[in-house]
């Protein structure tokens, strides 16, 4: 935790790699930082690595896991995926698009958040396809 009940470190949740909060409310906004597929234990759902080093990374995979990353991060501020009204979505390689976008459909709709996509030279650790940062309404009198 943190001494400002406004700026959340979620226990059981991969810890940030900064100094950083998981979650931030602002009013009745909630802004999640950067996510990754990223496990507590440092591992990430979505990549292997074998003895020789050839990694198998899965953009599905990964883009199931972020998502329900965020959804653990959004229940620790009250919320759920229901109220995220902005999505931004960092892709390494925009040949993963269509795999991103399959699974971001089965969580999401065009009734759904705004979203922008864009790729980046690299992520914090080179096994990461994706990262996604969010914001939801959750109005504070609505969290019990
Ligand atoms: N949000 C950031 C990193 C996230 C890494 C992860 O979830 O694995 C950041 O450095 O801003």
């Amino acid at each position: 935790m943190t001494d400002d009940p406004d700026a959340l470190l979620v226990t059981g949740k991969a810890a940030p790699r900064g100094r950083f909060p998981h979650v931030r409310r602002a009013g009745d906004f909630v802004f999640v930082s950067g996510t990754s597929s990223r496990r507590p234990d440092g591992s990430f759902a979505g990549a292997t690595a074998d003895a020789m080093g050839t990694t198998s990374l899965d953009i599905r995979e990964q883009t199931k896991a972020v998502i329900e990353n965020i959804r653990d991060l959004l229940a620790a501020a009250g919320g759920d995926l229901t109220d995220v009204v902005n999505v931004t979505g960092y892709l390494v390689n925009m040949n993963d698009f269509g795999g991103y976008n399959e699974v971001y459909g089965q969580y999401f709709d065009e009734s759904g958040p705004a979203r922008t996509t864009v790729a980046v030279h690299q992520l914090p650790h080179p096994h990461l396809l994706i990262e996604i940062a969010c914001t939801a309404y959750i109005p504070r009198r609505s969290v019990t």
